[in-house]
């Protein structure tokens, strides 16, 4: 049986990969590679272990910069978004959403793991350069943007403790940093919820919804809730990819062919964010299958 055949039928949780001190293209590069492709392709989630986060910029950024931030009164934040950040921000939020500080694109040490993650897709045989022109790509190689977003959570008031209903984000992928309270739970294949941890030195790597159009349905996006039992309040740091300037996503040429036929039209990210958020989608249980998903025959 194929490494990754075989590693899929043995997941019951989400996987954990350590990409610390790791070289491209060794051995161990290898193995890692084949773990990411495998709990993607079963969950569309994998937790990896890396080193990016140094304890002073944690400390910096969670301790101090983000505390002073969420401090400032709603309309001194308000007045610091701009343009297409402040409506990707809203239209993103999905279920109750918490507080989200301006968001915009960065290139970061944590940006970069979303595009290491993104070139897994080698785990199916696939190059990087074919997500998008070389020459417009940013600094993962992709034709995607990463966005950085910053949330609190104030004390949830239902019973459960539950922050953010369960829902598929609308993204390509997202890189969830936790900071000491827990929160995330990603569904397994048996409708169960899988915990995540905050640990300092690993991030939550999530697939949106583009993800499974890029690879023509092979990695799903994962299923996800938010829920804080012991009622703290939380902070988060979230690094969003999404395509570059309204970039057009479709199933790469590699993954459609006689066994595996296409699953999605083109799909305009745009357009579907307006129609999940302001349109039709709202309604829908599976709003992507409705915007681009191709009609499976009569
Ligand atoms: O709070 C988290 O851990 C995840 C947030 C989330 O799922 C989202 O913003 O879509
Ligand atoms: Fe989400």
């Amino acid at each position: 049986m194929a490494p990754i055949e075989d590693a899929k039928q043995r997941l019951s949780g989400i996987s954990r990969v350590d990409l610390r001190g790791i070289e491209p293209s060794s051995k161990e590069w290898e193995e890692a590679r084949a773990v990411v492709a495998a709990s993607m392709e079963a969950l569309g989630a994998v937790l990896v272990v890396q080193d990016a986060l140094s304890p002073d910029l944690r400390q910096a950024l969670f301790g101090h910069a983000m505390p002073e931030l969420f401090a400032l009164p709603l309309d001194v934040k308000r007045s610091l978004v701009s343009g297409p950040a402040r409506r990707r921000t809203r239209a993103c939020a999905p279920g109750r959403p918490p507080t989200a500080a301006p968001s915009g694109t960065s290139e970061t040490s944590s940006g970069r793991t979303a595009a290491t993650i993104l070139r897994s897709r080698h785990g199916f045989g696939v190059c990087h350069q074919h997500a998008g022109p070389a020459e417009e790509s940013g600094d993962d190689g992709l034709y995607a943007a990463t966005r950085f977003r910053r949330l609190h959570y104030g004390v949830s008031e239902a019973g459960d403790g539950m922050l953010m209903k369960s829902h598929r984000d609308p993204t390509v992928l997202s890189v969830v940093v936790q900071h000491e309270v827990e929160g995330l739970e990603v569904q397994a294949q048996d409708g169960s919820w899988l915990a995540v941890a905050p640990e300092p030195d690993t991030v939550a790597v999530i697939a949106g919804e583009l993800l499974a159009v890029v690879t023509n349905g092979r990695m799903p996006a994962c299923v996800h809730r938010v829920r804080a039992p012991s009622r703290r309040e939380r902070l988060l740091a979230q690094f969003v990819s999404v395509p570059k300037d309204s970039f057009t996503v479709q199933p790469l040429d590699e993954l459609v062919d006689a066994d595996h036929l296409p699953r999605y039209n083109p799909c305009d990210f745009d357009g579907y964010v307006r129609f999940r958020y302001a349109g039709e989608g709202r309604k829908l249980s599976d709003p992507l299958e409705a915007f681009c998903g191709v009609a499976k025959g009569p």
